[in-house]
């Protein structure tokens, strides 16, 4: 593989005596997409948050584009070009589904809020906030309050939101979670869609939308990455399934 556009290199985190992640290792090519799958508690959030720079490594490397970023901020590494989704819908609830996506256009090209009265700044944002309401399908939403949107659709916003600082490297947590069949099935075309020239990492319990969505797996239980491979190569290794696949890969 080339320089991948993220990776961990023996990476812990601890909270107290509790050792959460325990030497992870992982690479991430630029272009694919990639899951992180593992059992309740494994460590997922902690890693996302570990590389987000929600949270700061014990030890280990993190590097985006083969520039380290632990101990960076949330927002210097979101400017590095790595843009994350959270596990809970994070929309403004208040402000429609256009000025939620407005929001990080303009921090994407780093414009104030005084600024925007300047004609020419204003037109940009707008048609850049307007082209991307399109993409995520929420055009008909367009003028509705974030908060009065079906889950399903927050979720699609909250995916633009992610999408708006314009990141070449995205991080969704769960985006499925909480959605039937259809909705799941409508997501899953979203974010192939919206990820064609990005690179994904992402967490997610569903394996339906894991081995159809994703180039690689990696698996994580106990903090340690136990294996990283294709769908077809972790639905065949042996100690993926008895610590986490179990009967149902097989
Ligand atoms: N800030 C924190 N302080 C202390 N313990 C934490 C903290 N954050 C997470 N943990 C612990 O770390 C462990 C892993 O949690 P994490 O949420 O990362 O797992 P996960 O794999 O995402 O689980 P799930 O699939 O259920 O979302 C859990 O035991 C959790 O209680």
């Amino acid at each position: 593989m080339s320089t991948p556009v993220l990776e961990l290199r023996d990476v812990h985190k601890a909270f107290g005596a509790a050792r959460i992640i325990q030497g992870a290792e992982l690479a991430v090519a630029r272009g694919e997409r990639h899951a992180v799958i593992g059992p309740n508690g494994a460590g997922k959030s902690t890693l996302f948050n570990l590389i987000s720079g929600m949270f700061t490594p014990s030890s280990g490397e993190i590097r985006l584009a083969g520039r380290r970023i632990d101990g960076l901020d949330a927002n210097a590494i979101n400017r590095l070009g790595l843009s994350r989704s959270f596990q809970i819908t994070n929309v403004f609830a208040r402000m429609s589904v256009f000025e939620n996506i407005r929001i990080g256009v303009m921090a994407r090209h780093g414009i104030r809020f005084d600024l925007l009265r300047r004609a020419a700044a204003m037109r940009a944002v707008n048609e850049q906030a307007q082209a991307l309401v399109e993409r995520v399908r929420l055009a008909g939403r367009r003028d509705t309050l974030a908060g009065d949107l079906a889950y399903s659709e927050q979720r699609a916003l909250e995916i633009g939101m992610t999408l708006s600082t314009g990141a070449e490297v995205i991080l969704l947590d769960e985006p499925t979670a909480g959605m039937s069949r259809e909705e799941t099935a409508h997501a899953v075309e979203l974010m192939r869609d919206l990820t064609k020239d990005k690179t994904l990492l992402v967490v997610e319990h569903d394996m339906d939308v894991v081995f159809g969505l994703c180039d690689r797996i990696s698996v994580l239980v106990y903090g340690k990455i136990l294996a990283t491979g294709t769908p077809a190569e972790i639905r065949a290794d042996r100690r993926v399934q008895e610590a986490y696949l179990g009967e149902e890969a097989a």
